[in-house]
């Protein structure tokens, strides 16, 4: 899997060297590379920004250095298999399903926006060449894609074949599709008594299936409590 960062601070990239994302580059199971956007302007000041059209605040990212910037990484013909990943606000809420998805893709390009964002003609660019995806973390508002890059690139990244040392565990977590669309029950190791505190006597009893029982019930009361939102959802083992 490559993945390509465009970013006006492409820095902020560095530290996938020294995450296990680095480990993964080093193992071969991803390449990485992040380009500075401005590398595509011309102007002595290096311009990626403008006034928005139709008046507003803030400034709008120009098309002109996206463009040039995607002939390069990416090239001038279209193909449907490089999945071009634009974090926004305004984006689809990204999630694990999504995460699984991008894992068996081959080539993912994340742009990512500052100021108010990207002009929307390099987003419909890209529709017409390569599968866009417009995503956002989640309701709230950051000062650019980068983070969201970071974020969504950790979730993929981690679900690639081979990345994880023990792929079961995987089965287990929150919003993964084992877990029926629930929360991950509380999680507890030793010592047994610490600071007044017990780990659940029921964990200690050897009793596989009362664990799992313990195990599934407290999933389905901290969704209850956290997420209701889940409960509903088809996938989830509430209804
Ligand atoms: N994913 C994601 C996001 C972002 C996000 C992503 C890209 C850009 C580019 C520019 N901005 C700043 C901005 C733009 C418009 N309105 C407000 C702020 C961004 C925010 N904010 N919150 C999220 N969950």
């Amino acid at each position: 899997m490559r993945l390509d960062y465009l970013s006006i601070f492409p820095a902020y990239f560095d530290v996938l060297d020294i995450s296990l994302v680095g480990k993964a580059a080093i193992n071969g199971l991803v390449e990485i590379h992040a380009h500075d956007l401005r590398d595509w302007t011309h102007d002595r000041h290096r311009t990626v920004d403008d006034t928005p059209c139709g008046g507003g605040a803030g400034m709008v990212m120009k098309p002109d250095p996206w463009g040039e910037a995607f002939d390069e990484i990416i090239g001038t013909e279209s193909d449907p298999s490089v999945h071009v990943i634009f974090p926004a606000p305004s984006g689809t809420p990204f999630t694990q399903s999504a995460a699984a998805e991008l894992s068996s893709a081959q080539r993912i390009v994340f742009c990512c926006g500052r100021y108010e964002g990207i002009d929307h003609r390099v987003i419909d660019y890209a529709r017409s060449m390569w599968t866009v995806h417009e995503v956002s973390l989640g309701d709230y508002v950051l000062n650019g894609g980068e983070v969201a890059a970071l974020a969504i690139t950790e979730a993929v990244v981690r679900l690639v074949p081979g990345f994880m040392g023990n792929p079961e565990s995987l089965a287990e977590e929150s919003f993964s599709a084992g877990q029926d669309g629930l929360l991950e029950y509380p999680l507890f190791t030793r010592p047994v008594s610490w600071r007044g505190l017990d780990v659940p006597e029921v964990l200690m009893s050897g009793h596989h299936g009362r664990i799992a029982s313990w195990r599934r019930d407290e999933s389905v009361r901290l969704t209850r409590e956290r997420r209701p939102d889940l409960t509903d959802s088809d996938s989830s083992g509430i209804h």
